[in-house]
């Protein structure tokens, strides 16, 4: 019987692989110790599943039949911890991944002995197997989504020629950030150097879990810190955060705010009971609601002095953080930048004379944000732009500020966002 920790990878990866879904969230919970081998594992078998597949083809009698999904997941899994997870032995990779083929759900039985004698050849020379991997093209692993994703970050700096280096980065697990909430910070978290109230880890330091499970701090992704760091300075009562849930932004502005009423929106009910959760654990005050955003902002006649609209988008720009990104199936783009319009246009109309709205993603693809921007200058002259963002964070400011944040892909470490800010006059 296979770990549980393979067996979780297994899964994750018939979901990325044959349903084109994301991995489940299921990381943090029953795996213990072996939570790392399996984070480990999968994120290679994501980062790597190109070269992975290139070499099992060869050695197939015939290849024009195709690989089953089934084969294709265990011989992946054997491999990346033959070539790659020096701390597994050969048992532990061969046979695990054996009795995975042998699974009628995650491997396909017929091919078990095919399993087997593939992987105890590669076996006997483990590094001789990485060194025929790793030669392989590394664009084997970056399909077109991803290609498509790189240049986008990279064209607003006129740095398409540093593809490979971006890319090269983006494969390194992303190293967390936090954000003190209340008391001090624990041991081994240390100030960013660039960004005020940030926090990281020091190398070798535990990861601080009870100070995030007694809410007295929180993981926050250093690109959403910079984008909250906007300099406003004008009288702020009425905020609305539009798509809310899980609620790390929503913490910042309660905190950066404090005395405003501040609304909270979010669609999805699983979704609006993680954020009040999220509130509730940080003793924070907001009227959550479950609406559609866009028929919520259609209808009301509130009108707001901030609004965040952090909108729902591909995440072209978390692909660091989420291998599995360059495999889904990106077929909803046009119904996300269908509906972020449609958000923009009407958070744009219940903004107050004074007020500031705030829209960003997460993403670096042009028609997410850039296009945005310039559709609402034409669609909405009455609106201009505010530079509450430090110009180093922007791509084409010739001042000191910018209002486009859409930071240097090489030059910033954080997830790519694009991200607008107006105010109303
Ligand atoms: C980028 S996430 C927001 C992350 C959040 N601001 C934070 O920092 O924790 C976008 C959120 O919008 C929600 N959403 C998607 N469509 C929506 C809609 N039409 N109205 C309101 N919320 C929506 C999604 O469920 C998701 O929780």
């Amino acid at each position: 019987m296979p770990t549980p920790a393979r067996l979780h990878v297994a899964h994750a990866l018939h979901e990325v692989f044959g349903e084109k879904g994301r991995v489940p969230d299921i990381w943090d919970r029953d795996l213990g110790e072996d939570a790392h081998l399996a984070q480990a594992l999968l994120g290679l078998c994501l980062r790597r599943w190109g070269r992975l597949q290139a070499w099992v083809t060869p050695q197939l009698k015939d290849p024009s039949r195709g690989v089953p999904l089934g084969t294709r997941v265990t011989l992946a899994m054997g491999l990346a911890q033959l070539a790659w997870l020096p701390g597994v032995s050969n048992h532990a990779a061969v046979n695990e991944s054996v009795d995975l083929a042998a699974d009628r759900d995650l491997g396909f039985v017929p091919h078990k002995g095919l399993v087997n004698a593939l992987l105890r050849r590669a076996a006997k020379d483990r590094a001789a197997l990485a060194a025929a991997l790793d030669a392989l093209p590394a664009t084997l692993d970056r399909p077109a989504a991803a290609e498509r994703a790189l240049r986008a970050a990279l064209a607003p700096h006129q740095a398409e020629a540093e593809l490979e280096t971006l890319w090269t980065r983006l494969q390194r697990p992303p190293r967390p950030a936090f954000r003190l909430l209340v008391g001090e910070a624990p041991e081994g978290l240390t100030p960013d150097a660039d960004l005020p109230g940030c926090l990281r880890l020091a190398d070798e330091a535990p990861f601080p879990r009870p100070w995030l499970e007694a809410a007295q701090g929180m993981v926050q992704d250093r690109s959403s810190q910079a984008l909250l760091a906007y300099a406003w300075d004008r009288p702020v009562t009425r905020i609305l955060d539009a798509c809310a849930a899980p609620g790390g932004k929503t913490t910042t502005l309660a905190l950066r705010h404090p005395g405003a009423a501040l609304t909270a929106l979010e669609v999805h009910p699983r979704r609006v009971a993680r954020l009040r959760q999220t509130l509730q654990q940080r003793g924070l005050e907001a009227q959550v609601i479950q609406a559609d955003a866009a028929e919520w902002l259609e209808t009301t006649d509130a009108t707001f002095d901030l609004i965040l609209l952090d909108a729902p988008c591909s995440g072209s720009g978390t692909l660091q953080k989420h291998p599995e990104w360059p495999w889904l199936a990106h077929d909803d783009l046009p119904r996300l930048t269908g509906l972020q319009r449609r958000l923009l246009a009407a958070a744009a109309d219940r903004l107050a004379p004074g007020g500031l709205l705030i829209f960003a993603v997460c993403s670096w693809l042009p028609e997410e944000g850039e296009a945005h921007r310039e559709w609402l200058a034409e669609a909405r002259p009455e609106l201009r732009p505010a530079a509450v963002w430090p110009a180093a964070l922007g791509a084409d400011s010739d001042g000191a500020t910018t209002a486009f944040f859409r930071p240097h892909p090489l030059r910033w470490e954080g997830e790519g966002f694009q991200a607008f800010a107006v105010r109303r006059h």
